[in-house]
């Protein structure tokens, strides 16, 4: 997403401004259609155009010259540059029989921004270790693609390996047991056994059982068939057939998780059989419950007795306990618990009809362990089978905030192995609120490995957002004691990827350095133990020399900055000072800014702002931030207030401070590096996206003269707006109104709080005032300002977005060219045109006014995979939705955009002095 908006912003190296104006060109398009038909068949030249880097005048798009188009295909092949390198996602490690020797397998994705979509790949390597502590990694040859599969999770021993492949968009899913030298068994799943496996690494689960005999996972319960009309009257069996022709009752409305899981289905538990290859749905849960992330229970005394522990959602988690499923995507403030289920292990005799997952009739009910705590996940068994040690987001529970601090529990499992409710609970790792700098800020964790154990069976390893970095800590269960395992006061952020017994294979990475894989073995110093890390040679390492190379002047710090003002009875966590992430474009007096000593760096910065707001920027690498680098910006994101790692006193300080605190603490960072000089502050261009874009159409308005450039992915511009459209209306309540806000949530909100969600929001300084006069037969609304906007912005606003729907960046723009329209004398220019971006609606809208041009693109939003291609933008035929979502292909370059990008950045250098 960054990179889209920001490449966008303004370019250093731009020699000449573009000769046809973005009027002259939209004037001179043919309608629509026309005009999707000739950028379709335009494609093939202008992508290889765009390739080689040759340019006809011939060839051009219409309104745009040979020196623009040199300045995109430059730029199209820098970012292919950035883009095409590997990412680290996943690794395992397999111990062999000696004890110095291990191999590990890594999973790589590559982006291929054409094809739109993620390749992914395996390379292994045996590991050698010798007794200096050297490592020697053994890579194989070549990588091999994982086409189609979605999954793949190695057995316990590590003898056998799951592979769940799934042609996208096609069922059946197939699962396959793979020994080391062949294809054990496949089986196929119709849609009539279940849908879709989660994978999506929140209601995601996949767990071998010791035995190697059974794997539990989750995946979307069976297709309910739905009573159908047709010609002949009603239909009594119900059809899943699509029938586009003619109307027909789709049976009861089903709700869904919101964002990411519309049109998901419940998730369920299954068990596959590996013997005998048959699939077992879980029984015992109830309807109102979605389960996943389930993890088998050790093995009790009664043998034949087997218990699965999963997490259940209740349906009924909305305000005020209305049966409503709310968003679930990055709202850890979801009420959940621990459940624990007898699994079944083959097809009972009762039970040989066709599988249903809601068998009423089977006596095992699952059991709830956590009653006593609002929120329990990620559960894992101690390798002794005595704890179950799982996370909270109590906090967020109970505060309301979308995602707080967490805290780590421990269960005593009992040691019959049956699942009790009344087995006991430890706190291990309580909420931290105040921590002083450089100590443990708390738990944030979005992620747990499938076995985070060291060899003393009590210590887990795990990865957490510590402030402005990630780190990789270890936690002792039984005393609670958290250690940084990781390096501390670098700038760097550390991930790990799999535990090689009592040694960690890592990746670190800088927002200049792209990630290396580190392989740290830990020794003990006067008992107190402490990490040593290798650099671990790689053939991927190769594939960053160029990137490395680019980004090898830059210069990255994390910044305190002291927060303006702070009021004396604020609690201390809130008057500490919050942490930026400055990446300098190569200024060799660098050192010097840093000591306050320079009044001049010419370079502009780019302000890029995180969403949530309860989410955290981090120093690990990003693709497109390096990209933006390499161009010569410099970058500063900024970590206001109430963003993740920090404790939780700061991060309550947000709610019912938005729009105003959040600002505040962006204008003082930004403050703080032009009052330093590492920055000119006459060229400034800020972005973000949902809540970061909140933060954006704010600072342009309340800040009008500070930015010159501004571009916003569906951001949230008016919350009165939102509360009644989005997936989390809760939200709206706790962020304007402050934890309080949480006793008033309300499906229909009164008039007080919609005139105070407006007053919170950006559109609120678009308009000079509201008042309605009742009395007149057509209520007159005075006429808004826009004159405060001066920074041209741009606008990317997914249709799809169940979170901030896309009318709520279109009514920004709207609302400009409404007032536009009501000012005297003002030029309006609008062209609206329909067109697609991978398949789904974009609809680019350019308001031209005296000081700002507001551009609307509709792009889809967390679609995955989802990339953004800024110098590769395509179209396909505005009616793909309809004519079957996803599969439209890439048929044209969209030469439009191309040039609604050089009017955009035309407005801006028009801007910058
Ligand atoms: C909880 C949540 O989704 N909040 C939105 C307002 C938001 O800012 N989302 C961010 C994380 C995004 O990037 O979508």
């Amino acid at each position: 997403m960054v990179s889209a908006l920001a490449s966008v912003v303004y370019f250093p190296g731009y020699r000449s401004r573009a000769k046809s104006s973005c009027r002259q060109s939209t004037k001179l398009l043919p309608p629509a259609l026309t005009h999707r038909y000739v950028f379709c068949r335009k494609f093939p030249t202008f992508l290889a155009m765009q390739l080689s880097g040759i340019t006809t005048a011939k060839d051009m798009p219409v309104g745009l010259d040979k020196e623009t188009l040199d300045d995109y295909s430059s730029q199209a092949k820098l970012l292919q540059e950035f883009t095409k390198t590997p990412s680290i996602d996943q690794a395992w490690i397999f111990k062999s029989d000696s004890a110095n020797r291990s191999q590990a397998m890594f999973l790589f994705g590559q982006t291929d921004l054409l094809a739109n979509k993620k390749r992914k790949f395996i390379l292994s390597s045996h590991i050698a270790k010798s007794n200096d502590q050297s490592i020697d990694f053994q890579w194989s040859p070549f990588p091999v693609e994982m086409d189609d599969v979605s999954s793949i999770v190695p057995s316990p021993s590590g003898s056998k390996l799951l592979v769940i492949r799934h042609k996208e968009n096609q069922s059946p899913m197939e699962l396959e047991i793979w020994g080391s030298a062949h294809l054990e068994k496949s089986i196929r799943i119709p849609q009539s056994v279940h849908g879709t496996l989660y994978t999506d690494g929140w209601f995601e689960g996949i767990s071998w059982n010791n035995e190697e005999t059974h794997i539990a996972y989750v995946a979307e319960e069976p297709f309910q068939s739905k009573p159908v009309f047709n010609d002949s009257g009603f239909k009594v069996e119900g059809s899943a057939d699509h029938d586009c022709g003619s109307w027909k009752g789709q049976g009861d409305w089903e709700e869904d998780w919101g964002e990411t899981y519309s049109k998901k289905r419940r998730p369920a538990l299954f068990i596959f059989n590996i013997t005998s290859g048959e699939i077992l749905a879980v029984k015992g849960i109830p309807r109102y419950l979605s389960a996943g992330q389930v993890v088998w229970a050790p093995s009790g005394s009664i043998i034949s007795q087997k218990y699965l522990v999963f997490v259940g959602w209740s349906s009924d988690n909305g305000p005020q306990k209305t049966p409503r499923k709310l968003g679930m995507k990055y709202c850890y403030n979801r009420p959940c618990a621990l459940y624990a289920v007898r699994a079944p292990l083959e097809r009972e005799s009762s039970n040989k009809g066709p599988l249903n997952a809601n068998n009423v009739e089977d006596p095992s009910e699952a059991i709830a362990l956590t009653d006593n705590l609002s929120s329990a996940f990620f559960p894992r068994f101690s390798p002794d089978g005595k704890y179950l040690v799982f996370l909270s987001a109590r906090a967020a529970v109970e505060s309301g905030v979308h995602w707080a601090t967490n805290s780590l529990h421990r269960m005593d499992w009992p040691a019959d192995g049956s699942p009790s409710p009344s087995a006991k609970i430890s706190c291990v790792v309580p909420v931290v609120m105040s921590p002083e700098d450089d100590c443990f800020p708390g738990l944030y964790c979005s992620g747990f490995l499938p076995y985070p154990w060291l060899s003393n069976r009590h210590t887990i390893v795990l990865s957490s957002a510590w402030r402005s970095t990630r780190a990789i800590v270890s936690i002792n269960i039984l005393s609670g004691k958290v250690l940084q395992v990781s390096p501390s006061g670098t700038v760097y952020s550390w991930d790990v990827l799999a535990l090689d017994g009592d040694d960690i294979l890592a990746v670190s990475s800088s927002p200049i350095d792209p990630p290396q894989i580190k392989y740290g073995y830990c020794t003990r110093q006067m008992e107190q133990p402490s990490w040593s890390w290798l650099n671990v040679p790689c053939p991927l390492s190769g594939c960053f020399d160029k990137v490395r190379s680019l980004l090898s002047s830059k210069q990255c710090s994390i910044l305190k900055i002291p927060v303006n003002n702070p009021s004396v009875t604020l609690p201390e966590g809130v008057k500490r000072p919050f942490e930026a992430i400055f990446v300098l474009h190569s200024n060799p007096k660098f050192e010097a800014c840093k000591e306050n000593k320079l009044d001049s760096a010419c370079n502009p910065v780019i302000l890029v702002l995180h969403g949530g707001p309860h989410a955290v920027s981090s120093t690990t690498y990003s693709k497109s931030l390096a990209f933006l680098s390499s161009l010569g910006y410099n970058i500063l994101l900024v970590n206001y207030r109430g963003s993740l790692g920090f404790g939780e006193e700061a991060l309550q300080s947000l709610p019912g401070n938005i729009g105003s605190q959040d600002v505040d603490d962006v204008l003082s960072a930004l403050d703080y590096i032009c009052g330093r000089g590492l920055v000119d502050g006459s060229k400034v261009a800020v972005l973000g996206g949902s809540h970061g874009g909140f933060l954006t159409t704010h600072l342009i308005a309340q800040a009008p003269r500070r930015f010159v450039a501004a571009a916003t992915r569906n951001p949230l511009c008016n919350i009165s707006l939102m509360v009644g459209t989005t997936d989390i209306p809760d939200w709206c309540y706790i962020e304007a109104c402050g934890t309080e806000g949480k006793r008033f949530i309300s499906e229909t909100p009164s008039t007080e709080f919609l005139s105070l969600f407006y007053h919170k929001s950006p559109i609120s300084h678009l308009s000079k005032a509201s008042s309605i006069h009742l009395h007149q037969q057509t209520p007159f609304l005075k006429a808004p300002s826009v004159k405060k906007v001066k920074t041209p912005i741009l606008f990317l606003l997914g249709a799809q977005d169940a979170r901030i729907p896309v009318y709520n960046g279109l009514q920004f723009t709207m609302w400009a060219r409404w007032a536009i329209k009501h000012a005297a004398g003002a030029l309006l220019s609008r062209t609206l045109k329909a067109f697609t971006y991978n398949s789904e609606a974009v609809i680019p809208v350019e308001l031209e006014l005296p000081t700002t041009r507001v551009q609307a693109a509709v792009i889809p939003r967390l679609s995955a995979p989802f990339t953004f291609q800024p110098i590769f933008p395509v179209i396909t035929s505005p009616q793909a939705r309809c004519q079957g979502g996803n599969n439209g292909p890439i048929r044209a370059l969209k030469y439009s955009k191309l040039e609604s990008w050089t009017c955009y950045k035309q407005a801006i250098r028009k801007r910058i002095p």
